[in-house]
Parts: structure tokens; C-alpha cells; sequence
């Protein structure tokens, strides 16, 4: 045990001493000078500034649960949404329609990261006419109105960019911006899905290794992104326009952090590029990422009904014992296997699969965990010199035999008590296993995501039995004595090539409404 901890704490100390930059300077295009691309003493400050604003948001933790639980209400909306349109169609008599849940989780998701961060209510997707976020709403009343509602005359002031306006001119504003939000989600979505491939293909071309401005002025990538660009930056500005005061967005405008003003092209002189940078990084961090584990896991949760069953019957019997539809963050510490149902899908599908950085000063490390022995055979080990790019493959440490027992089976169990726990918690402590990364720069997002996902997942799994309808097919073969030699993990999806993974082609389950479901 010993020599394996040694051989992945290599990754902790490539992690510790190192910086992003030049490494990620193919992402400016995209995330300009945001945290996530920011380097040096400036990056300090902006993290300072983001987590501050952010995270210790007052009520934050209040809005977090009542948005999670919306990302679940929309989803809900979403499904019956398409059931009725399939209805009306004259496809009724389909009685479980396969639909792609991806774009459903995406506009889901959005709609959360968006609110959290501005506090300006917009619903991005069809509301459940039961849908609980009401009944969530009256819980914490007094919190969502002030955050929430449409401001009243004494709120105008609350937005950041304020041209003193009447109480008519205000409200119409106000509702053009909305509209033109939601108008252009669909184009926004598509975008940042397309640029995630762009920035990918970037890195892996000849341009990474030339200076910025060849790749500027000489490659039709370039051009590409920028066209990519445009309604990124338009929904982030329409972002920055409609945040109200005491909303993250408008708290980092009055830092010094965020709010140096630089012109441009896409943007008024009013919002600052700092400020629209890391809009356009929060609201991709927040909306992709959660999206796509969602994603993956209800994919591996339909290949694993027998799995499915246990987490659906443990929210139940939490939700049963206190008499409600709604998920708060205290409840999800009584769901361990829905934790280890997440911890596991992240291990197999980190949806940030790598990550670069350069190393600020020489390391040597084991070449491999049998020779991690390094006194005794100092050259079984690689030196590698400060300055050195150093790519991390969090998908494959998260399924490196040497560090995992049975490291390609979905195994939820490995998170709980038993032997297996025992060894592979060893490992996590020792860096093999970081879907939110380690180290410095690691996700500052993460306390929001764990509450974002196990919340939505909880809510989704004890609505709707998650079938996938090729895995259903070789059941009922099987059932028929029909041996096709085919088992769940050869029913995996591959991932869509870009810098986060999402399921290639999207992920066609069918959803069935649990008939307990309280
Ligand atoms: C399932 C959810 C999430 C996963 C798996 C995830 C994963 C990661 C990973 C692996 C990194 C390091 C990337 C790199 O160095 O290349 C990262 C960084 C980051 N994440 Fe997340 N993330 C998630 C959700 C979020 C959320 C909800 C937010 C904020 C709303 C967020 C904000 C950020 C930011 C700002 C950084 C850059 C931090 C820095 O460079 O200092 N993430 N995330």
C-alpha cells in the first residue's frame, strides 16, 4: 500500500508546484482573463473575489438547495413536456417514448447557474404545474422573494447597469432583457457545446505551439471561434445587464479584482471585461459540468437497474420519514448510496477528463507503482525540470488497475463499508481520484456541484425509473435464452472529444414515472 500511495501522490506534487500558464492560454479566447485563466497575483485576487462573492453569498446555501431542487422540477417539466408534444403528435399509443436527456440537463442546469449568480428569475424550461419549487418557494419565502421577485420600485437601484429609470421604463427594460435571454439560450447552448471541441482541436494543432497572434491572424480556427463567441458573450452580458445587487455578478463588479474597464467590440464600456470574463466562466463551469455528470450517471444508473432500485428505495425512505417531495442539503448526508452512486460515476466519467499545467520547479517521480521503490533503483524514476507541461489523465488514474480493484466496473459499493472502501479511500487521499482536480488551482465550484447533483439526482431517480432501451432489449433476450454475449459495459457510451466530455450523441433513455413516488 505504501508504494502505491507514493506512486499517486506524484500527480498531488505535479499539482502543487506548478501554474496554468502558458498551458491554457489557447482558453482567452474564450474565458478571457477569468479565474480560470488567470495567473500570478491576479489570479489570487480573482479566486479570492469569486469565492468570496459566491460562496459566502448570505443565504446562499438556502438558494442552492431551492435551486437544485429546480434543476429537478424543470427536468420533471421538461419530460412532460415532451410527452405531451409526442401525445398530440398522434403518437400516443407510444407509451415510453426514448428521449435525449442531455439537452433537457443543459437547459436545466442553465437555468440554475444563471439565477445563482444574477438572482434574476428567469425559467429557462417548462415548469411541472406541481412542481415543488412553489411549495419550495413558500418554504423559504421571505429569502426568494427578496432575491427572486421582480423588483419593486425601491429596487431599482439593484441593477448594475441603472440608467435612472421610471417605474415603466424599468419593468419593460427589465422583461426585453429577460425575453432576449431566453431567445437566445437555445443558440448560447449550442455554442458553448461547440466550443468546447474548438478549444480542444486548438490544442491539439500546430497554433498551440505558435504565438497567439499567428493563430489570430493566420487560422481559420480563429475565425471560427470568434463566430462561436458571439452569442457566448451576448448571454453573458445579458447576464451582467440583468444581475441585481447583492447577486454574485454585481458583488465582483465592485471589486478591484473585476472591475478595471476595458472596450471592446461586444460589450458596453459600462461592464467591465474582467466582470463579463468571469460570467462567461461561471456560467459555462456551473452549467456544463453538472450537466454532463448528470448525464453520465443516469447513463450508468440505466445500464444498472439492480443499483438503480437501492438509491430510488433509500430517498425513499428519507422523503418518507419527513413528509416531503423536496430534497434539503441535511437530507443528502442520510443518502450514502446515492453519495457513492455520484463519487463512482465521477470516477469513471470525470467530465474534465485531463488537465495541463507547467511545473515551477524539478520534480522526480516513480515511472511506475511497482518501481516505486525509488531509493533502492534511483533510475527507475523520471526527472522532470522545472518548466516542464505536464498533462494529468484524470480518466485513466481513475481507472488505473494498479490503484483501483476492478477499476472499469460501475461499483458504488467501493464508496461504502467495506473492504474495498478501505483500500480505495486510501487512494483518494492520496490523489487518485480528483474529478474536481487538486491542489491549488482546483475547482472552486465544488461545494456548490455536490449539493447541485445529489440533490437533482435524488429528486429525479425518485420520480422517474431511468431505462435505457438497448439494455432493455438484451434483458428480454435474455430472458428469451438468447445469449448475444453482451453485458452493460459494453452498452457504454463513448465521449464527444472536447476539453469537458459529455455522452457522444446525446443520451436516449426512456423515463417512467415510479409509481410510488411520493
Ligand atoms: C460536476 C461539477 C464540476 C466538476 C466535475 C468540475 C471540475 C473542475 C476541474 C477538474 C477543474 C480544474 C480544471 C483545470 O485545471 O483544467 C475545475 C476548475 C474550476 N471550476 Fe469546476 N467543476 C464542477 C463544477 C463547478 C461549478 C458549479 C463551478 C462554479 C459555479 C465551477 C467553477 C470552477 C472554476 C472557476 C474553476 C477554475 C479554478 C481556478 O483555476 O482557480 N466548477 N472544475
Amino acid at each position: 500500500m505504501a508504494m502505491k500511495r507514493r506512486m499517486s501522490s506524484s500527480s498531488q506534487r505535479m499539482l502543487t508546484g506548478s501554474t496554468k500558464y502558458p498551458a491554457y492560454d489557447h482558453f482567452k479566447n474564450f474565458s478571457g482573463d477569468g479565474v480560470f485563466t488567470a495567473n500570478g497575483s491576479e489570479w489570487k485576487a480573482k479566486r479570492a473575489s469569486v469565492i468570496h462573492c459566491l460562496l459566502h453569498n448570505s443565504n446562499m446555501d438556502k438558494l442552492l438547495e431551492i435551486e437544485a431542487n429546480r434543476v429537478a422540477d424543470s427536468f420533471i417539466g421538461e419530460v412532460a413536456n415532451a410527452l405531451e408534444i409526442r401525445k398530440n403528435s398522434g403518437n400516443g399509443e407510444m407509451e415510453n417514448p426514448v428521449m435525449n436527456v442531455v439537452p433537457m440537463l443543459q437547459r436545466s442546469t442553465i437555468g440554475l447557474i444563471y439565477r445563482l449568480i444574477t438572482h434574476n428569475n428567469v425559467e429557462f424550461s417548462p415548469t411541472t404545474t406541481t412542481g415543488t419549487s412553489r411549495k419550495c418557494r413558500g418554504k423559504f419565502e421571505s429569502t426568494f422573494e427578496s432575491y427572486f421577485s421582480l423588483p419593486s420600485s425601491d429596487a431599482k437601484e439593484q441593477l448594475i447597469k441603472n440608467d435612472e429609470p421610471t417605474e415603466c421604463n424599468f419593468r419593460s427594460k427589465y422583461q426585453d432583457r429577460e425575453e432576449q435571454i431566453k431567445l437566445l439560450l437555445p443558440t448560447y447552448l449550442q455554442s458553448v457545446t461547440r466550443i468546447r471541441m474548438i478549444v480542444l482541436a486548438q490544442s491539439r494543432s500546430i497554433w498551440y505551439l505558435l504565438p497567439r497572434w499567428m493563430y489570430r491572424a493566420f487560422s481559420p480556427m480563429y475565425r471560427e471561434e470568434e463566430r462561436t463567441m458571439v452569442p457566448i458573450r451576448k448571454f453573458a452580458q445579458l447576464a451582467c445587464e440583468n444581475a441585481l445587487a447583492g447577486s454574485p455578478l454585481a458583488l465582483l463588479n465592485q471589486r478591484n479584482s473585476h472591475s478595471s474597464l476595458v472596450d471592446g467590440p461586444f460589450r458596453p464600456p459600462e461592464i467591465s471585461k474582467d466582470l463579463l470574463d468571469e460570467a462567461i466562466t461561471l456560467l459555462f463551469a456551473g452549467q456544463d459540468t453538472s450537466a454532463a455528470t448528470l448525464s453520465w450517471t443516469l447513463h450508468l444508473l440505466a445500464l444498472h437497474p439492480e443499483k438503480q432500485e437501492r438509491v430510488a428505495m433509500e430517498i425513499q425512505s428519507v422523503l418518507t420519514e419527513v413528509e416531503t417531495k423536496t430534497i434539503s442539503k441535511n437530507m443528502t448526508s442520510r443518502l450514502p448510496f446515492l453519495d457513492a452512486v455520484i463519487k463512482e460515476s465521477m470516477r469513471l466519467y470525470p467530465v474534465a477528463p485531463f488537465i495541463v499545467r507547467k511545473l515551477t520547479s524539478d520534480i522526480t517521480i516513480p515511472i511506475d507503482e511497482e518501481l516505486a521503490g525509488i531509493q533502492k533503483d534511483p533510475k527507475k524514476t523520471i526527472s522532470m525540470p522545472a518548466s516542464t507541461f505536464a498533462c494529468i489523465w484524470i480518466y485513466a488514474l481513475h481507472r488505473n488497475p494498479k490503484l483501483w480493484e476492478r477499476p472499469d466496473e460501475f461499483l458504488p459499493e467501493r464508496w461504502i463499508d467495506t473492504e474495498l472502501r478501505k483500500r480505495d479511500l486510501g487512494q483518494v487521499e492520496y490523489g487518485a481520484y480528483m474529478p474536481f482536480a487538486i491542489g491549488p488551482r482546483n475547482c472552486l465550484g465544488q461545494p456548490l456541484a455536490q449539493v447541485i447533483l445529489r440533490i437533482a439526482l435524488a429528486r429525479i431517480i425518485n420520480k422517474f425509473v431511468v431505462l435505457d432501451p438497448r439494455f432493455e432489449a438484451l434483458q428480454k433476450m435474455y430472458k428469451a435464452g438468447i445469449d448475444v454475449g453482451l453485458g452493460p459495459k459494453d452498452l457504454r457510451k463513448d465521449m464527444q472529444a472536447g476539453f469537458t466530455v459529455l455522452p457522444s450523441n446525446g443520451l436516449h433513455l426512456q423515463l417512467m414515472e415510479r409509481d410510488d413516488n411520493m
